[in-house]
């Protein structure tokens, strides 16, 4: 947020980013979340106060999935937590080409669910379950949509708009890739670079 509010205040600033575009961007932000969940969920629960029989399968489905299962030969006890291994899903060779280099291609894929290059070994739909960052089903992460916006935006306008390089001598011009401790995959190193301007987009007429 600062950083937005200093580029107002810079002089040679052409595009303006103020306080109204700010209220207006989190205004959205409630509006759009709000009022079409509450809404959504009213309708829901009307049709279901009117349809019994759905509203009792409803219940049933939601008491058998608390119960002991088998999956895939292995008994899964009541209120066991089971951790499924993305990092060795997403690194096995049998799904993979080479699947520990650096290839972004492999993960082109047209929003219908289409591959869009040859090279691509993703199948779009989330059925094969060989791509699992966000893993899959009723506990899915509910913010794969949010993450994939959020963070393809700001790497494309990191790319967009600096030449970045290691910073500090220790670590050479390679950044050192080794993963650190945890259950969410941080690096064993914190990331410090020397960003160069190549783009200033709060200098540029739009
Ligand atoms: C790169 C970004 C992210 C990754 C890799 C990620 C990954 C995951 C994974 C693997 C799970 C467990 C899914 C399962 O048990 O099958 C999860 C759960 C969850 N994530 Fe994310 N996530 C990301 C971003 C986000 C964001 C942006 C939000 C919220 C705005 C979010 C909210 C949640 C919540 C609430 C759960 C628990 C869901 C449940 O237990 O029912 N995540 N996430």
């Amino acid at each position: 947020m600062d950083i937005l509010l200093d580029v107002c205040h810079d002089e040679k600033a052409e595009v303006k980013i103020t306080r109204t575009h700010i209220k207006a961007f989190f205004v959205d932000l409630f509006i759009a979340g709000t009022g079409t969940s509450a809404e959504s969920m009213q309708w829901a629960i009307a049709e279901l106060i009117n349809h019994p029989s759905v509203f009792n399968k409803a219940l049933s489905q939601q008491e058998n999935a608390a119960k002991i299962c088998k999956i895939n030969g292995y008994d899964i006890p009541e209120k066991i937590a089971v951790a499924i291994n993305l990092y060795a899903i997403m690194r096995d060779p049998d799904s993979w080409d080479d699947p520990n280099e650096f290839h972004p291609e492999r993960f082109l894929v047209l929003l219908n669910g289409q591959k869009k290059l040859d090279q691509c070994q993703v199948e779009g739909k989330g059925q094969t379950f060989n791509f699992v960052p966000f893993g899959a089903g009723r506990r899915g992460c509910p913010g794969t949509t949010l993450a994939f916006s959020m963070i393809q935006t700001a790497v494309a306008a990191l790319v967009q708009c600096f030449d970045l390089k290691v910073s500090g001598e220790e670590y050479g011009t390679k950044v050192d890739m080794q993963p650190g401790p945890g259950m969410s995959l941080s690096m064993a190193r914190r990331l410090i670079v020397r960003p160069i301007v190549h783009f200033n987009p709060f200098t540029t007429s739009i």
